[in-house]
């Protein structure tokens, strides 16, 4: 039964009652198979096994998650091939640009001008023709501009930027600058291309894609990252570096050693961007791409990318660019509707007796013998472990990922992971953005995040390339205020919206991704549209930019993180001072109040902030400690 019959008969049958009048969705890749008569093969697999098929009217919450998950793994590996690619499924997802002069988007890949060698290498991965958002952003860079472009989850970004600057690199090379100078071998590396990204998984990640496209193109590429032994990764950057991948912190490591400069970088690519220009990390990137000899915005170019960007993180990054176009293909901030998702209200106490529920419904249905992936999110590290032993313990195979691993124990869990032989991972936010896991079907929301953009992340990790997937998260009383956000992204993945969830949004009024995104209303746009609004700073390339005062205290004075207003006098004060006073004697006694001291921040290096933010209120504890060295 293919997954459009098992959706439109379930969503006829189950939500009779409630929604009479609601026609069946279909996820857009399916719509073509139905209207050439999929349809009329209902008949060619069997009937999912289980009591409840045939009796709909009385299925449970969990008869519905174990159909969906046997259509996600008959869209997965039905066809016995793994990687089943179905790129017709972004075919219907609004694209914009905005900017000036934007190069006309292509249809293939060979009306893009890159070099045989990489076409080859496209080929051999089986990439047949662009995603949408490859479609409109390899031309723009291919052109030479500066890019911030969002795309859904899944969709193909990172081939978005790697492509481009493969290609930009073969045909510069004879300006290219190895570590030789005038015959002299020096240890200094000077890379053309830096992509930074805050993970050392997902650094890992993007290195063994830019590997695999540059193959035989003569491209050099390096990965350099925290955790893991600095010597192996200084032997890689002496025998020559075109691109190098990075995690902050090691690359501010390496820089201050003079093991690497950044004199020579052409293009500079951020993936996760507005993870990366989030509160905390902020100024360890301005510090790398301002303060550390990189050539200014103008003389380099620069491409953001993220499948979430808030205005006010926008408006920071603004600084890094010129003169670039903003790409949106979907809206800012949204969901693929390839991932079904559902919201069950759980209160604490009763979590983790519900997810063994959920998970033995799964397992006793675990079709042709496997179970499906399935990646369970929590908020700290100490919940990490708590979960695991007790899903362990409970006959659950489960393995945990977080910052307190060390390095070869976090890859030793994603590679138990990936190969089926843990089918269960349980992690916390250090695996929510970027991993591209094959096989994921079900995510589950354990804790719900606090920002509803780490939720979209988080469900991000299931339905890629094309795929189905399934997400389901738990709320409680405690998640209200993101009720009313989390009703904008399903409603824009055309989610079924439970009416209990609906009320609760309605009821409580002052969501967090309101006050967040500003007076704009959800799904974002480019924030120069409406600069006529807000205090919009003229270029400042010591990075002074009175626009990050201006959000901050935005953001802090709509109450969305309970934070004093307090970055006004700062404005005033002329600029942006090196140390605390910026976070913290201004903000007494706001969560950052701790840091107020002059040599109290910066942290001297980004595990002691997270040792000093872990388990503070917005969670970022597990994210920093995870993987920002
Ligand atoms: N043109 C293409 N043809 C076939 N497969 C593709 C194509 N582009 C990307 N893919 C595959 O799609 C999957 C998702 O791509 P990628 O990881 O780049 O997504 P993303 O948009 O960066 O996601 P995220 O927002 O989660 O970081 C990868 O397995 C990638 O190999």
């Amino acid at each position: 039964m293919a997954w459009a019959d098992v959706l439109s008969e379930s969503t006829q049958n189950l939500t009779h009652q409630t929604r009479p009048t609601q026609p069946a969705y279909l996820p857009p890749h399916l719509r073509q198979l139905v209207a050439r008569g999929g349809r009329s093969n209902r008949n060619s697999f069997p009937p999912p096994a289980g009591p409840n098929f045939n009796q709909r009217q009385t299925a449970t919450p969990y008869d519905i998650i174990t159909e969906k998950l046997d259509q996600v793994e008959l869209t997965v590996d039905g066809n016995n091939n793994s990687d089943v690619i179905n790129l017709d499924a972004y075919e219907d997802v609004p694209v914009e640009a905005t900017g000036s002069d934007i190069p006309p988007a292509v249809k293939s890949f060979g009306e893009i001008q890159m070099c045989e060698a990489l076409n080859e290498n496209i080929k051999r991965r089986k990439y047949v023709k662009p995603t949408p958002i490859q479609r409109h952003a390899i031309p723009i860079v291919m052109a030479g501009r500066d890019l911030m472009a969002c795309a859904q989850t899944g969709s193909g970004k990172t081939a978005a930027f790697c492509f481009p600057i493969i290609s930009r690199i073969l045909r510069d090379r004879f300006d290219q600058v190895v570590s030789v100078r005038n015959g002299v071998r020096t240890r200094i590396a000077y890379p053309t291309s830096l992509i930074l990204s805050p993970t050392r998984e997902l650094s890992c990640q993007i290195h063994d894609e830019a590997k695999k496209f540059s193959y035989q193109t003569g491209v050099k590429v390096v990965v350099a990252y925290g955790g893991a032994p600095m010597a192996q990764q200084f032997y890689n950057l002496e025998k020559g570096v075109d691109i190098l991948v990075a995690t902050p912190g090691r690359l501010v490591d390496m820089i201050e050693r003079e093991r690497v400069s950044l004199k020579m970088i052409k293009y500079l690519a951020l993936d996760e961007a507005d993870r990366m220009l989030d509160m905390g990390f902020e100024h360890q990137i301005r510090k790398i791409v301002q303060q550390m000899g990189m050539p200014p915005p103008g003389t380099r170019q620069t491409m953001l990318f993220s499948a979430t960007f808030p205005d006010d993180i926008q408006r920071l990054a603004s600084d890094f660019l010129s003169n670039y176009i903003f790409l949106t293909v979907g809206k800012v901030g949204s969901s693929t509707d390839l991932i079904a998702q559902r919201v069950e209200l759980v209160q604490d106490m009763e979590k983790r007796s519900h997810l063994m529920k959920l998970l033995s419904t799964q397992k006793a249905n675990g079709s042709r013998g496997k179970p499906a992936l399935t990646l369970v999110f929590v908020e700290t590290k100490r919940g990490a472990d708590a979960l695991e032993h007790s899903l362990s313990m409970n006959g659950f195979p489960a393995i945990a990922i977080h910052g307190d691993k060390v390095q070869r124990e976090r890859e030793r869990a994603l590679r138990s992971f990936k190969s089926g032989a843990t089918p269960i991972l349980v992690a916390t936010d250090v695996a929510s953005r970027g991993l591209d896991i094959p096989h994921v079907a079900h995510v589950i929301n354990f804790d719900f995040p606090k920002d509803i953009d780490d939720y979209v992340h988080r469900i991000g990790r299931t339905g890629r390339a094309g795929n189905s997937g399934m997400a389901t998260a738990f709320f409680s009383d405690k998640n209200m205020p993101l009720a009313k956000a989390l009703v904008e992204v399903m409603q824009e993945a055309k989610q079924e919206v439970p009416s209990w969830l609906s009320q609760c949004a309605q009821n409580f009024v002052g969501s967090v991704r309101s006050s967040r995104y500003g007076r704009s209303k959800f799904g974002g746009s480019d924030f120069r549209s409406s600069q006529n609004d807000y205090y919009y700073p003229s270029s400042n390339s010591n990075g002074d930019a009175n626009s990050f005062v201006d959000t901050y205290a935005n953001v802090y004075n709509t109450g969305g993180y309970g934070a004093p207003t307090s970055f006004d006098n700062y404005a005033s004060a002329g600029g942006r001072s090196s140390n605390a006073d910026y976070y913290g004697a201004h903000n007494p006694p706001g969560p950052y109040a701790h840091y107020s001291t002059a040599d109290d921040y910066p942290p001297a290096n980004i595990d002691a902030f997270a040792a000093r933010s872990n388990g503070n209120e917005y969670g970022y504890g597990s994210i920093v400690a995870s993987g920002w060295d």
